[in-house]
C-alpha cells in the first residue's frame, strides 16, 4: 500500500498559513504555491538515486555523484496544478512536464477530462501528479490512471491539501501510489470544497470568479 506523508517542514507550515489567508491576494498567493512546491519536492527527492561520476574542478579532479538515470516528469492537473510547475523546475530545471487538463464538473463533481499530453518514455521516470487540492479525489484517481496508461510506474501524488475522502479515494483505486501533502483538513462542504481548506485554488492562482 503508498504510504501517506504529511510534510511538516515548519517553512511549508508558515507558508501554507499564508497560503489559506483569505486576505492573500493574487500575486502573494502564486509566489506562496511556487515557493511550498519547490520545499516539498525537496523534501519527497531526499531519496534519489545518484551515480558516481568525477568532475573537473579548476584545482583537481573530484569523484562526484549526480542523480542516476533519466530526469524526473512533473504532471500538473490544469489548472491548478500549474501553479506548482515553476517551484518546482526551479530546482529540477531538466524535469519533463506533462499536462492533464480536468475541470471538475460542479454538479456532480466528477472529473471532466479536455486535455492530456505527456512526456515520452514515462516508464523510465519518476512521475510526480501535482495538484494543489485533493478533494473528492476524483481528479486525483483520474490523472494518476492516465499516466499509467502512458507507461508511469508507481507515480506519486504531491497536493498541498487534502481531506481523508480524498486520501480513501486514491489509496482504494491506485494502491502503489505515494501520497505527499502539507495538511491533512477536516472534511468537504456541500459544494465538494474542501473546509478550512484555502478556497478555490485555481481562481486564486489565476484571478478568476
Ligand atoms: O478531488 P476533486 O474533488 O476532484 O477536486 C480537486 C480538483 O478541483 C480543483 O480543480 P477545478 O475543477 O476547480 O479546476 P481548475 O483547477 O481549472 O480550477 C483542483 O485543482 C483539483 O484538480
Ligand atoms: O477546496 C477545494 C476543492 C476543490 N478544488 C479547489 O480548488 N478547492
Ligand atoms: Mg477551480
Amino acid at each position: 500500500m503508498g504510504q501517506v506523508h504529511v510534510l511538516d517542514h515548519p517553512l511549508i507550515q508558515h507558508k501554507l498559513t499564508l497560503i489559506r489567508d483569505k486576505n492573500t491576494g493574487t500575486k502573494e498567493f502564486r509566489a506562496l504555491v511556487q515557493e511550498v512546491a519547490m520545499l516539498m519536492v525537496y523534501e519527497i527527492t531526499r531519496d534519489l538515486p545518484l551515480q558516481e561520476v568525477t568532475v573537473e574542478t579548476p584545482v583537481g579532479v573530484a569523484s562526484a555523484k549526480v542523480i542516476a538515470g533519466k530526469t524526473l516528469a512533473i504532471v500538473p492537473v490544469l489548472r491548478a496544478g500549474l501553479g506548482m510547475v515553476e517551484g518546482i523546475l526551479n530546482l529540477i530545471p531538466g524535469a519533463k512536464v506533462g499536462h492533464i487538463g480536468l475541470y471538475r464538473d460542479p454538479e456532480t463533481l466528477m472529473p471532466v477530462e479536455y486535455y492530456c499530453k505527456l512526456p515520452a518514455h514515462l516508464e523510465e521516470r519518476d512521475v510526480y501528479v501535482v495538484d494543489p487540492m485533493l478533494a473528492t479525489g476524483g481528479s486525483a484517481v483520474a490523472a494518476l490512471r492516465s499516466v499509467k496508461e502512458r507507461g508511469a510506474q508507481r507515480p506519486k501524488l504531491m497536493c498541498l491539501v487534502g481531506v481523508p475522502e480524498g486520501i480513501r479515494a486514491v489509496q482504494e483505486q491506485h494502491p502503489d501510489v505515494d501520497i505527499y501533502l502539507a495538511a491533512v483538513d477536516d472534511h468537504l462542504n456541500d459544494h465538494g470544497y474542501i473546509v478550512p481548506g484555502l478556497g478555490d485554488a485555481g481562481d486564486r492562482l489565476f484571478g478568476t470568479k
